[in-house]
Parts: C-alpha cells; structure tokens; sequence
C-alpha cells in the first residue's frame, strides 16, 4: 500500500479535509486526481479546495461588495502563505494544506491571484468583446490553475521544456474552461453571465435575448456551438503536447482530466441544443473508463500520434 510521508497530525487532518471537498465536489476532475500517488494527490485537494473556495465566492449570492470583501480575504491568506506565515494548527484546514503544498512544491502561488482576478471579473460583470479579451478570464480562472498543476506534477525537462510545459498547460486550463462555458451557457445565463465573445455572437445572430439562453428566432446557434467547439479542439490539441513531458501518473491524471472533458464536447457537438435545456454531463461509468484509459496510457500514445499528424 501507498504511503504518505510522516506529517504532523493537523496537517494529515488538513489534507483529508480537501481530499473530502475534492471528492464531493470535483465531479469531473476527481477521476484524474484519484490517479496520482499521495503526495501529489493531496497537493491538487489543496489546490482543488482554496480554487473551490474562491469560485463558491463568485457564484454565491452575497452583494458584489461582500464578495469583493471576501475575494480580498482570500488573498490576504494567500500572502500568508506565500510569506510561510500559516501554522500548522491554524484553524482554516484549507490554508494549512494549501501552505504545506507550497512548502513541497514550486507553486507559482501568483496563479491563485490570478484566479481572484478572474472571479473578480464576474463579479464586476464583465463581458467579452472578442476572443482574445475572454482569453484574459480564461488564463486567470483556468490557465493558472494549470500551471499550478504542473507545479505538483514536475516536468522531465530542462528550464527550456519547463517554459514549454507551462504554456501548454496553460493551453489545455483554456481548452477546459471554454469546454465549461459551452456546457455552462444556460446557467450562466441564469446568473446574468454570457462569456461567449460578442462578436462570435453577432455572427451567428444570437446577440439578441442570450442573456435569457434563448437564442432568437433565425439564429444559428447549432453553428456558434460548433464553431466554438472547433475552437476548444484546437486548445486540446496544442494542450496535450504536455502529456509526453509529464511522468507516467501525473499524464493519467491530465489525460483523464482532459479526456472527460473532451467527451463532453463531443456530446455538445453532437446536440448543441443540449445545452440549452440542461447541463450535459458523462455517466459516471464513462468516467471511470477514460480515467483507466488514462492510466493504461491509452489516450496518451493515440493522441500524441494525432498530435504529430496535426489532427487531435
Ligand atoms: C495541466 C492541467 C491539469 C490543466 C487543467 C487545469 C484545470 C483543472 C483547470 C480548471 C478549469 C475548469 C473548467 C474548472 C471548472 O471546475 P468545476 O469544479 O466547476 O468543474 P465541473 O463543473 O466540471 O465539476
């Protein structure tokens, strides 16, 4: 049996406490997670459970001025972190996971502030104008988060390939999120949230009424989704060059994390209007199986071989 390294009781209760949270709550990401070894496991709970925390803030039904309050509390423990300030029997079980993780691993610990910047974008309202502008969220919400990831994980390379690893980690949080906002669209909207860009919008005539998730009459919303998917396509391609630069656990957990989304889009593709009427999700066995795929390195060997093609 796997065992973890000798900790501190608080610090072992800690971690339990956001492998919990990860667990009932990271309904897609779980599946990759649960494939790493313990050390790096617990790390992502960290990550996971301080990421869980700061998006509950954005999506919760506070006044925008409590949720500016609160985001700015965040970053204050962020900073203790940062400046090593968090003991081990402090009273927040996600600062002391989150403050031993940074203490084992080269997190860029910016990432997290960037991901306060982007829930800070929600809640100011904002929209997009372009894709490079939504670009900007998604690198702070998703991009970061994976960056931080690749810091638990490690890379077999130089400093050269380490740039390299982070920018398609980067790649790939941006395939992940925009996958999301496709899947999200109508509870977005309930929130009074459109992200998709508003030129892609205008193009295929679904500016008007997609505050309310109901495209107008006349519009071509089966050729936005697919044209946004074709979008998230390329991201996962360009994305998955990292699995080759990652070792054999952490791939799985990247080609599970990434393989379980991609399903998602090919499901959107399939029935775009799907997403309209609910939120489309995988069954849990479907899952499981292309979590086992990605330990068994399956996706892993099949898409690098498309990659090299330029067809993933
Ligand atoms: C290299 C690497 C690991 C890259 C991936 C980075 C990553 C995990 C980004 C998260 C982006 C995302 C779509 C979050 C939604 O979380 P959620 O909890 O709302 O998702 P859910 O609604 O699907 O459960």
């Amino acid at each position: 049996m796997e065992q973890t390294t000798q900790m501190p009781a608080p610090v072992q209760a800690a971690y339990s406490y956001c492998e919990a949270v990860t667990g009932q709550q990271a309904r897609n990401f779980a599946y990759g997670i649960r494939l790493l070894p313990p050390d790096k496991r617990q790390a992502m709970s960290a990550l996971y459970a301080f990421s869980r925390r700061v998006d509950d803030i954005g999506d919760g039904d506070l006044a925008p001025d409590d949720k500016r309050s609160r985001l700015e509390a965040t970053r204050e423990l962020l900073e203790r972190v940062r400046r090593d300030e968090v003991a081990e029997d402090d009273t927040d079980p996600v600062a002391v996971a989150l403050a031993d993780t940074a203490r084992r691993f080269p997190l860029p610990l910016g990432g997290l502030d960037e991901l306060i910047d982007g829930v800070l974008m929600d809640v100011r309202g904002e929209t997009y104008e372009t894709w490079d502008d939504l670009k900007t969220y998604c690198r702070c919400v998703a991009g970061a988060i994976g960056r931080l990831s690749l810091g638990v994980f490690g890379t077999q390379e130089g400093a050269r390939g380490a740039e390299r690893a982070a920018e398609y980690a980067d790649t790939l949080g941006l395939a992940l999120q925009l996958t999301n906002i496709l899947r999200d669209v109508r509870e977005d909207a309930g929130h009074g949230r459109t992200y998709l860009p508003a030129d892609d919008l205008a193009k295929f005539g679904c500016s008007e009424g997609f505050r309310a998730a109901s495209p107008p009459p006349g519009a071509d919303f089966a050729g936005l989704v697919h044209f946004e998917v074709r979008r998230a396509r390329a991201l996962f391609a360009e994305g998955y060059r990292l699995l080759p630069m990652l070792d054999r656990r952490s791939g799985a957990c990247v080609a599970a994390m990434a393989g379980i989304y991609r399903r998602l889009l090919d499901r959107i593709e399939r029935d775009p209007e799907a997403v309209l009427r609910g939120r489309v999700s995988l069954p849990g066995r479907e899952k499981a199986y292309v979590a086992v795929r990605g330990l068994s390195g399956l996706d892993a060997r099949h898409i690098s071989r498309q990659t090299l093609r330029g067809r993933a």
